[in-house]
C-alpha cells in the first residue's frame, strides 16, 4: 500500500495560492522536504496530517480518502504528527504529558497505554526524566517528547515538521537514527531546514518553492546538478549567485566560474541553494 498520493492538490489562504498542483507518491523510507521560508513545506505537512484540508486535488493517505470524515478517522489512527509549533498542558510531567495524548487517541486500556508511553519515550531517550515537568526540560527535549508522542501506536505513517530543530549534535544524530529504523516498513515525511540532515539520511528529497515541487529525487542527484557551478578562492567574485566566507578563510561561490577558478564538488547545499535562485529568478522574470 502506497503511504502517499497527492494528485494536483492546490490550497490557498485568501488570494494566495500556498500549494500549486502538487503530485506526490509515497512509499515506505524517509522522504525529505526542503524549502525556503514561505514555500509551503508546513502547509503540505499540515494536508497530510489531516489537520488542513486541500482547496483542490486528490489527497489519498495510507490507502483511504482524506476527504472523507470516516476514512479520515481511520487514517489518524495510524498518523503521528510532529507540529512545527509545541504547545504543552500546564503542570503535567513529561509521561503524564504522553499518556494524555494517549488519552486522546483512545488508548483506552490504561496498563497497555502506560506500557506504549515507557515504549516511546525509551526510543527518544527521555526514560530518565518522565517523571520531570514539562516546563522543566530543555528545549530539545521538549522536542524528542513531541516525537515521543507521535510514536504512540506504532503509525504507519509520520509527518515531522522539523523535528531535528534545537537538537545539539549528538541528540540529532540519535534522532536521524531513530527515523531511519522507523522508515524501513512505514512513509516519513521530514521537513527541514538542514540539507545536512537530507544528505544524512533521506533517500529522497522534494524540494518546494512558492507552493510547487521543483525537485523530487535523490540528493545526489540534486548536488550534482550543481557541478561546474561551485568554485573557492580567497575574494569574493562580483559575478558570483552566492558567495560566503568559509571557516578556513576562503569563500565559497555559486554560479558561473570565471575563467581559472578552482572548482570544488558540490555539495546538496550548493544543489538546493542553486535550484532556489534558479526558481527565485524565474518566477522574478515572468512578473
Ligand atoms: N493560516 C494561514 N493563514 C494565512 N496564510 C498562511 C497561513 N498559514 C501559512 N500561511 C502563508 O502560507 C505561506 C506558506 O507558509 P508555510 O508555513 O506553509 O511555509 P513553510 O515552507 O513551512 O515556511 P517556513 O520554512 O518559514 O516554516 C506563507 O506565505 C504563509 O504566510
Amino acid at each position: 500500500m502506497t503511504g502517499i498520493q497527492l494528485t494536483e492538490v492546490s490550497k490557498s489562504y485568501g488570494r494566495r495560492r500556498v500549494l500549486d498542483r502538487v503530485t506526490l507518491d509515497v512509499g515506505n523510507g524517509v522522504l525529505g522536504l526542503l524549502g525556503p521560508n514561505g514555500a509551503g513545506k508546513t502547509t503540505l505537512l499540515r494536508v497530510l496530517a489531516t489537520v488542513a484540508g486541500a482547496d483542490a486535488g486528490r489527497v489519498e493517505l495510507l490507502g483511504r480518502d482524506a476527504r472523507d470524515p470516516l476514512e479520515r478517522v481511520a487514517i489518524r489512527h495510524r498518523l503521528g504528527y510532529v507540529p512545527q509549533e509545541i504547545g504543552f498542558p500546564r503542570g503535567f510531567t513529561a509521561f503524564e504529558y504522553v499518556d494524555y495524548v494517549g488519552i486522546l487517541k483512545e488508548m483506552t486500556d490504561r496498563r497497555a497505554r502506560h506500557d506504549e508511553v515507557r515504549r516511546v519515550l525509551e526510543a527518544v531517550g527521555l526514560t530518565t526524566v518522565a517523571r520531570r515537568r514539562v516546563w522543566r526540560l530543555s528545549g530539545g527535549m521538549k522536542r524528542r517528547l513531541i516525537i515521543a508522542q507521535a510514536l504512540l501506536g506504532d503509525p504507519r505513517l509520520l509527518i515531522l515538521d522539523e523535528p531535528t530543530d534545537g537538537l545539539d549534535p549528538e541528540q540529532r544524530l540519535r534522532l536521524r537514527d531513530t527515523i531511519s529504523a522507523l522508515a524501513e516498513d512505514r512513509c516519513v515525511v521530514v521537513s527541514t531546514h538542514q540539507t545536512e540532515d537530507v544528505a544524512a539520511f533521506c533517500p529522497r528529497v522534494v524540494v518546494l518553492h512558492e507552493g510547487s515541487v521543483r525537485f523530487d529525487g535523490d540528493p545526489r542527484l540534486l548536488a550534482a546538478a550543481a557541478t561546474g557551478r561551485v568554485w573557492r578562492s580567497d575574494q569574493r567574485d562580483p559575478g558570483a549567485r552566492l558567495a560566503w566566507r568559509t571557516g578556513d578563510g576562503g569563500v565559497r561561490q555559486i554560479g558561473s566560474p570565471p575563467a581559472g577558478a578552482t572548482l570544488v564538488e558540490p555539495s546538496l547545499e550548493d544543489g538546493y541553494l542553486l535550484l532556489v535562485g534558479d526558481c527565485a529568478r524565474a518566477v522574478k522574470a515572468t512578473r
